[in-house]
């Protein structure tokens, strides 16, 4: 592929969304990129928003491209890639799945079997060139296809390889649903920070700019997070109260058992729907 691959997504939601929006932000081209999806306003914002060529036909936006993005949700895509299957099994793009718990193998059945495919597990703040994705490749995938795979994600934030497609059970409770536990949390500071007086806009912003702060500072930092935050922790200070409430609060387990439910749910999904489909 030394001429830029065109890229189809079938699928036009949020995670579509933030991939194209990342990508077109880094230099890759509207006119490189089709969507499909039912015409809904999904598929119209994308249009507008983006200036990408859209259709209703997700066999005609498979057939376009180089690389096909698997966008829709787990339990349509068994439909979807048996859809499409007759043409994708006579162009042979590569494949690329971002779902959630369905295996490389499943999906490849459904489309016939014998394609090149990657899973990637990324997250929404590929909107923003700030993604965090896994990649694992099956067998078929060739060289410069697995080259061009990183390229699209790498423009929007960083990705890794696995070798283990189990790995991605990890990935996706630790990064790909992850943006959602910040936003909680971000949630939990501004309701706490509103109900105690500050307006809850100055209340976000100040959460937001300290969330991102604390990021930056815990990339570049050569100290573990443990010791950045005990460089907050003035001995007899406000935070040192704070941090002993959440740890006396459980805050820890908690976060253990809500990775492990994301963990658990991800593994669930691929025994489900590999049957279900
Ligand atoms: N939202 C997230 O943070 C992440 C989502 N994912 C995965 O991305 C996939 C999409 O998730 P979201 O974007 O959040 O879902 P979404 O519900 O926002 O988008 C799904 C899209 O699929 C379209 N669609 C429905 N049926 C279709 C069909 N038959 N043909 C073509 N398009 C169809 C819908 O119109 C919609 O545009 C899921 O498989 C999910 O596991 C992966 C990582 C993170
Ligand atoms: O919640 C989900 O199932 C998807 C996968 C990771 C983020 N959103």
């Amino acid at each position: 592929m030394s001429r830029s691959p065109t890229i189809s997504f079938i699928g036009a939601g949020n995670m579509a969304s933030a991939i194209i929006g990342g990508m077109l932000d880094s230099g890759f081209q509207a006119g490189d990129i089709w969507v499909s999806a039912p015409d809904d306003g999904h598929l119209q914002s994308i249009r507008k928003r983006f200036g990408v060529s859209v259709t209703t036909d997700n066999r005609y936006c498979a057939q376009q491209a180089d690389i096909v993005v698997l966008a829709v949700k787990p339990q349509v895509m068994g439909d979807v890639c048996r859809d499409i299957a007759p043409v994708v099994q006579n162009t042979r793009p590569l494949m690329v799945s971002i779902a959630a718990g369905l295996t490389a193998g499943t999906l490849d059945t459904w489309l016939g079997g014998g394609l090149p495919l990657v899973r990637v597990m990324p997250n929404t703040p590929s909107l923003v060139g700030k993604g965090a994705a896994g990649l694992f490749a099956n067998s078929q995938v060739k060289d410069d296809q697995r080259n061009a795979v990183q390229k699209v994600f790498e423009s929007i934030g960083s990705a890794l390889w696995v070798d283990d497609e189990n790995l991605l059970h990890s990935v996706t409770a630790l990064s790909g649903s992850g943006p959602a536990y910040f936003f909680l949390m971000l949630e939990a500071l501004e309701s706490a920070a509103t109900e105690a007086g500050i307006e809850s806009e100055t209340a976000r912003a100040l959460a937001i700019q300290t969330m991102a702060g604390a990021a930056e500072m815990a990339a570049r930092s050569e100290d573990d997070p443990g010791q950045l935050k005990r460089n907050v922790m003035s001995p007899g200070g406000t935070t040192e109260r704070a941090i002993n409430t959440f740890e006396e609060g459980g805050l820890r387990d908690l976060v253990k058992k809500a990775y492990s439910a994301a963990f658990e749910r991800s593994r669930e999904m691929s025994r489900e729907l590999a049957d279900k489909q």
